[in-house]
């Protein structure tokens, strides 16, 4: 099956946002995946609603919404009315993560979990009828174009294997440091969709890039 491919925003060049979108939809992407920070859950601040809805009104491409901020209830209801197809909450920044999850569901939208790198697997198991795909960060959150984490692999593999045990065919997002060292072993794990910032932005030919990140 070939990959696919969610280019993370965060690597591109802000001041011109929409030709950087344009550029990566005709280069094969197949999902814009858009890193909100607060400045509290991770040392970073990057954007929000109004960039959203923003690309909301530009592109008609799927809308992933990463939201690395605390006590994720508070901003739901706006990144739903901003335009987001998706969006997915950090199990650590929400206290009420069933609830949470509620919230996003309620609007139709797809409900994700995004777990740190050092937050174990299991977390997600009374809520996973909840969800509908699962975030595993394979970098700590908080700036692109680090270095992917080896014992990840691992990890995508147990919460393969908890999601078959409970028989949930559903996405496991992978995101940070995907490039070509990375994402076969991460597919092998059972990784189905992959951010990838730095390994498209950065470079020129962006369809080539997508293109060896699918493996077509
Ligand atoms: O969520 C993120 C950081 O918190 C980014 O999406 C992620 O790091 C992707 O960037 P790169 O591919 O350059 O590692």
């Amino acid at each position: 099956m070939v990959r696919r491919i969610a280019p993370s925003l965060l690597a591109a060049n802000f001041a011109a946002l929409a030709s950087e979108v344009e550029s990566v939809e005709q280069a094969g992407a197949d999902i814009l995946h858009i890193d909100v920070m607060d400045g509290q859950f991770v040392p970073n601040i990057t954007m929000g609603t109004n960039v959203v809805s923003a690309l909301r009104s530009y592109t008609s491409s799927e809308l992933d919404v990463h939201l690395m901020v605390e006590r994720p209830d508070r901003f739901i209801e706006a990144f739903c009315e901003a335009g987001a197809d998706c969006i997915s909450v950090h199990a650590e920044a929400s206290p009420h993560l069933h609830r949470t999850l509620q919230l996003i569901k309620e609007k139709k939208v797809k409900a994700g979990v995004a777990l740190n790198p050092a937050t174990p697997i299991e977390v997600i198991k009374h809520v996973i009828d909840d969800i509908d795909f699962l975030l595993i960060m394979t970098v700590n959150p908080g700036f692109g174009g680090q270095s992917f984490i080896p014992q990840m692999i691992h990890k995508i593999k147990e919460a393969r294997e908890l999601l078959n045990a409970f028989g949930k065919e559903i996405d496991i997002e992978v995101d940070g440091g995907i490039n070509m060292e990375t994402i076969e072993a991460c597919e092998e794990a059972g990784a189905t969709l992959f951010v990838a910032g730095s390994a498209v932005f950065n470079e020129k030919d962006r369809a080539f890039a997508i293109n060896q990140l699918k493996g077509i």
